[in-house]
């Protein structure tokens, strides 16, 4: 095969390969799930994946005590339910153990440690083009694959986000991302400032307490923090029933009446909800509410401190933008998470900056699972989609060769 579109001597050309299906970047719930509901249409496909495993962000970059916060029955993959005996909530080792034995189920076996670099697609043959190179290895190879279809399932927590905040360079403590976190063993006495206040912040701050040390948790706008359970029922099952019959905005009503009464007036805590309700702000901004598993109580018993937004690091401690001056001596940035799509895709269309696609369907075969923020459930319905869309195309594309074979005979 000719390696077209290769400009440079100082790199070999990329070894190239012919993709008979459509090519699956990502091997995380989204790519797992499209990988096997294309088997069960016969579509065969290639996965390329940048980590050495499966689901790489469960298995490497997330913390000992997480559990999925969702009811189990929303997080499931199509086609292989979670093993019986699974908690409401599994574990994260639970879920990791589930996902692989989901892709040794369906027969998945992704091609480990290629990271997608570059992807585009080529007008003049109707095909895509993407380069891909195994970072570990330390040298510039670069392999390319090309097929007619594009699967991106890079997920929307491919990198993590860290502010640039002044002074950080002299800070003397440690500083980590959230990513990188895994229990608060270290910690233990120690003074702690957690930035951000998401799912994330929020659950290591109570780990961090459960491990006797001191953390600060840096507030520095609204946000809602719905409990997990009402009276033992999920919130966000009692959320989806209520939206069967209900508009968004008298859901959020009764959801934001139901964290009142069980986790009664926060506003004093420091945390104040925004004006946009917490479905509504999930639907338009992707923004996810908190679902509270023991931090408020660690907030309303002193044990976290709210503080305000950082103004500047000092070498041993922070300035926040109040003019407080906190000790600390190490940071947690759980400051959230970006896709990395928009630096290796080549279609601006559908993926642009601060934007997600609300739809699994790009043009000239490009399709798109797990980015519209509705967590695994999305995902899922995503694949599903995406794999009727390709099988029908595969079919059709095989009739096309069949009949252009017989032709050919007569
Ligand atoms: C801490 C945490 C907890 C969560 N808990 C829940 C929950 O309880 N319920 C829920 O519904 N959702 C939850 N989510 C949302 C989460 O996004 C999904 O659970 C899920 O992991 C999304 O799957 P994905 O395959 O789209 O993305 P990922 O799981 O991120 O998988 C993407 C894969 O693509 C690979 N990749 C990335 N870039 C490249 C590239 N350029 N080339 C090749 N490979 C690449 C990555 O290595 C990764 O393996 C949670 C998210 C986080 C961060
Ligand atoms: N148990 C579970 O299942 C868990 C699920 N998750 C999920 O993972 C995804 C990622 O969550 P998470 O990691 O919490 O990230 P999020 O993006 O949800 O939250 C990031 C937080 O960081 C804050 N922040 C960002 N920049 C700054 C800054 N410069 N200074 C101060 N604060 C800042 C944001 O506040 P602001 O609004 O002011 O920008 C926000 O509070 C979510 O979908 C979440 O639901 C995460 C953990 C556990
Ligand atoms: O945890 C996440 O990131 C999710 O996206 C799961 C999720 C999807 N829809 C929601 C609505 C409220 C809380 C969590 C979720």
């Amino acid at each position: 095969m000719a390696h077209a579109g290769h400009d440079s001597y100082d790199t070999p050309p990329p070894r190239c390969t012919w993709v008979n299906g459509p090519i699956i970047v990502g091997a995380g719930p989204s790519g797992l799930a499209v990988a096997a509901s294309l088997k069960d249409r016969g579509v065969p496909y290639v996965i390329l994946e940048r980590s050495d495993c499966v689901a790489s962000l469960w298995q490497k970059r997330t913390y000992d005590r997480l559990k999925l916060h969702l009811p189990k029955q929303f997080c499931q993959l199509p086609g292989l339910p979670f093993p019986d005996g699974y908690p409401e909530y599994p574990c994260r080792s639970q879920f990791v153990h589930y996902l692989e034995s989901y892709a040794r189920h369906f027969d998945i076996a992704p091609r480990f440690n290629q990271a997608v670099r570059s992807a585009r697609y080529d007008k003049a043959d109707g095909l895509w083009r993407v380069r891909a190179a195994d970072e570990t290895a330390g040298d510039e190879a670069e392999a390319e694959y090309i097929g007619r279809w594009l699967v991106v399932a890079t997920g929307e927590n491919a990198e993590r986000v860290v502010p640039e905040i002044k002074g950080m360079g002299a800070f003397a403590g440690e500083v980590g991302h959230v990513c990188d976190y895994k229990s608060g063993e270290g910690y233990r006495g120690k003074k702690v400032l957690v930035v951000g206040c998401g799912n994330s912040g929020m659950e290591v701050c109570l780990d961090l307490c459960d491990h006797g040390a001191r953390p600060s948790m840096v507030v520095r706008d609204a946000f809602h923090v719905l409990p997990r359970e009402v009276l033992g029922k999920s919130t966000f099952g009692l959320a989806v029933l209520l939206m069967k019959w209900l508009p968004v905005r008298l859901v959020d009503e009764l959801l934001l009446a139901l964290a009142r009464l069980v986790l009664g007036n926060v506003d004093k805590y420091g945390l104040k909800g925004p004006s946009a309700g917490p479905l509504q702000l999930k639907n338009t901004l992707g923004r996810t509410p908190v679902l509270d598993i023991g931090a408020l109580d660690k907030i309303k018993s002193g044990e976290i401190k709210v503080v305000a937004g950082v103004k500047e690091f000092l070498p041993r401690s922070v300035e926040l933008v109040d003019g407080v001056i906190l000790d600390v001596d190490s940071v947690v940035f759980a400051t959230g998470y970006c896709s990395n799509v928009p630096s290796w895709l080549q279609e601006t269309d559908f993926f642009s900056k601060d934007c997600f696609p609300n739809s699994w369907k790009g043009k000239c075969g490009l399709y798109v699972a797990g980015f519209t923020r509705r967590g695994l459930a999305g995902a899922s319905s995503d694949a599903v989609r995406i794999a009727k869309d390709l099988g029908e195309a595969w079919t059709e594309q095989m009739e096309q060769a069949n009949n252009l074979v017989a032709c050919n005979r007569r």
